[in-house]
């Protein structure tokens, strides 16, 4: 259930253009700085704005030179900014309206605790806080039975204590229904993106898997100040006596501190931010790093006065390490040279 455009369209001066193909599974985060497009973009898509060329999902045709089918038409959830609500129903009539319209298929229960909005059900939507009404609008998107989710910041107002079960639900969703999520937040990118679609300047510009998009010393996500790699593992096991749990990648183990045990086999994301990484040309006696692996210097770029990004590659996997121009020169580093990572590293859902 694939979503394939190339469009081009105007909202007051500004001018976008996108081509792209959203992948029918998983999650894939438009990214880019504010006022980029990255809403217009989603609003063409869904048919809320209009724009020429075509959009094709799962093999039927949204928009084409000829006929654009109206929103209501299209098989879609949509979030916005500002979750639009309607606000002379309780939230229990927001979601019984649109059963209704869509025919009544969807196990709203079910829903409902997914979202988690069960104690929200009889609330009227104006008393809602913020972050209660984008998991309403959520929980009303998902009753709609939609074959595609587009979610436009649907965390901006959400508390850190939900944030993170609602990303978690986001995750479990997008196992079944393909997600276009839009985010300012390298953390939700971090957490939830498979694919990562930059924006910039109203144009649709690199589109990739997460990890090639964190690690591209072409792209903007490895030389941020916050630049971080992503490793895919699974736990290991859990040391009592030091709170330390084990993640396995490929062929290395990293010790994680860990207030309590995970279960052995689960899958893991684990992050490490390019500036908890230091490197050495040999391995260090008495370091207090747990996690010190050998890797080769791939390449080397400037990131900010003073500060250089080298990308490493640790097995099958690619590490950035964020030092000084100083560390640079005296190590003398240079594609192709094997030095020693000292890693911390923290584990994701
Ligand atoms: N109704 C409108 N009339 C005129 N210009 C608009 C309108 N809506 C949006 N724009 C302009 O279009 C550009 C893209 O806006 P858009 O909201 O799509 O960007 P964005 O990347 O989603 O931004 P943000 O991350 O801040 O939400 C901006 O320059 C914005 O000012």
């Amino acid at each position: 259930m694939t979503l394939e455009f190339d469009i081009h369209g105007r909202v007051g001066d500004f001018r976008l253009r996108a081509s792209g193909v959203l992948p029918g599974r998983g999650v894939t985060v438009l990214f880019g700085p504010s006022g980029t497009g990255k809403s217009s973009l989603l609003q063409m898509l869904a048919g809320l704005l209009p724009c020429e060329g075509h959009v094709r999902f799962d093999g039927h045709s949204w928009q084409s030179r000829h006929a654009a089918l109206p929103v209501w038409q299209r098989p879609l959830g949509m979030l916005q900014q500002q979750p639009a609500l309607f606000s002379h129903l309780t939230v229990a009539g927001n979601l019984e309206y649109v059963r209704k319209r869509r025919g009544g298929r969807v196990d709203v229960p079910a829903i409902v605790r997914e979202v988690r909005i069960e104690g929200l059900l009889h609330r009227r939507v104006q008393g809602l806080s913020g972050g209660e009404a984008q998991r309403v609008a959520l929980a009303r998107a998902l009753v709609g039975d939609p074959a595609l989710l587009l979610l436009d910041e649907p965390l901006s107002a959400v508390d850190l204590p939900h944030r993170e079960s609602l990303l978690q639900r986001i995750a479990t969703i997008a196992r079944r229904i393909p997600v276009l999520y839009v985010t300012h937040s390298l953390d939700e990118l971090l957490y939830l993106a498979d694919q990562v679609w930059l924006m910039d300047n109203g144009l649709l510009q690199d589109q990739g898997p997460v990890h090639q998009a964190l690690a591209s010393l072409d792209g903007p996500l490895a030389t941020r100040s916050d630049a971080c790699a992503l490793l895919n593992g699974v736990m290991g096991g859990f040391d009592e006596e030091d709170h330390l749990q084990a993640v396995k990648t490929g062929q290395h183990v990293f010790w994680l501190p860990a207030a309590q045990s995970r279960e052995t086999g689960e899958p893991v994301r684990l992050r490490i931010a390019a500036r908890d990484v230091s490197l050495t040309r040999s391995v260090p006696e008495g370091s207090s790093i747990l996690n010190i692996l050998p890797v080769t210097v791939v390449a080397v770029t400037p990131c900010g006065p003073g500060q250089h990004v080298v990308r490493l590659q640790l097995d099958e996997h690619i590490v950035l390490a964020r030092i000084s121009s100083r560390s640079l020169r005296e190590l003398a580093i240079q594609p192709g040279q094997r030095l020693y990572a000292q890693i911390k590293a923290v584990a994701l859902a």
